[in-house]
Order: structure tokens, then sequence, then C-alpha cells
């Protein structure tokens, strides 16, 4: 990623060019954070959010989620075989998770975003990436970020 832009179009997205060139549309934290509060403010909601009322009102809708999971057996990656109504709902149930653990670390004065980044380095050092054989290493060192996205 090199460099970002507001799309004015599109309030919400942001525009970010990737290291090849080409431009995706993405949605910040930030900017969900930012909604849920003038969600919150604009219906004097505030009083409610504790956090204590967060953390239950997600783990809530956690268990909404695994509900469409639920006697499922197991599912195969991008969900092939859902009707489009069943993804719609899961991007829904997804989605309230999503807000409400961005508005919990936000009323806890968390950055959630810089709080990840940091854990995913703590991550990386905990479980340290297996050493690439001569066999896996390629010449450029776009196929060694190829080798650990994969993993
Ligand atoms: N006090 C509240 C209530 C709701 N919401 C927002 C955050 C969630 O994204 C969504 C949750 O709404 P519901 O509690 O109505 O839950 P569902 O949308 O899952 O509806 P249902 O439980 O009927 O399926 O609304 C909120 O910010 N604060």
């Amino acid at each position: 990623m090199t460099a970002t832009c507001t799309n004015l179009d599109k309030p919400g997205f942001v525009c970010v060019k990737m290291d090849m060139g080409e431009e995706k549309e993405v949605v910040s934290l930030g900017t969900l954070s930012k909604k849920m509060d003038d969600f919150a403010k604009a219906r004097d909601w505030e009083k409610y959010h504790s956090p204590r009322n967060l953390l239950l009102a997600m783990v809530g809708e956690v268990g909404e989620l695994s509900e469409i999971f639920q006697w499922r057996g197991e599912v195969e990656r991008g969900l092939p075989d859902w009707k489009e109504e069943d993804k719609v709902h899961l991007g829904e149930e997804l989605s309230d998770v999503l807000l409400y653990l961005v508005r919990l670390s936000d009323v806890c004065g968390v950055d959630l975003g810089k709080a990840a980044l940091r854990k995913l380095e703590l991550n990386a050092i905990k479980y340290p990436a297996p050493k690439q054989t001569d066999h896996c290493v390629g010449e450029h060192s776009s196929d060694n970020t190829k080798l650990t996205e994969d993993n």
C-alpha cells in the first residue's frame, strides 16, 4: 500500500493505492467508530453504550453469528453452496459483531487498529514462520510474502 485518498463519491470509503498500482476501496475502523458515535449521539444512546453493555451486546451478536453455522456441518471456504440471502445475513451478523467491537474499543479508549497491528507483531514473534528452504525461496521477495500469506 503506497497512498490513500478520500473517495468523495462514496462517503465512508477510502481509496487505497496498492503496491502493484491498482486502487482498492476500503472502509477504515476510524470511519466505523465515528459512525457508531454519531448513531449513539443522535438517539441519546451514549448512556447505554457503557463498556459492559457493549461487551454483552457483542457476545449476543456472536451467538447470532454462531446460529448461522449451527447444524450445517463443515463449510467450504467462500461458501460456494450457500444461498445469496444466507450470505447477506452472514454479512449482517458479522457487521453487528464488528460494530460493537469497534464501539467497545472506542469507549474504552483503545485504538483498535493500532492495537491489532501491534498484536500481529507479537503473534509473529511468538509463532515464527518456519525457515524457508532453498527449494521454497523464489528470486523475488514477493515470493516470500506469498508463502507467508498462504500459511
Ligand atoms: N443500543 C443499541 C442497539 C443497537 N445498536 C446497533 C448496533 C448493531 O449493529 C445493531 C444491533 O441491533 P439489534 O439489537 O436490533 O440486533 P439485530 O440487528 O441483530 O436484530 P435481531 O436481534 O432482531 O436479529 O444496532 C446499537 O448501536 N446500540
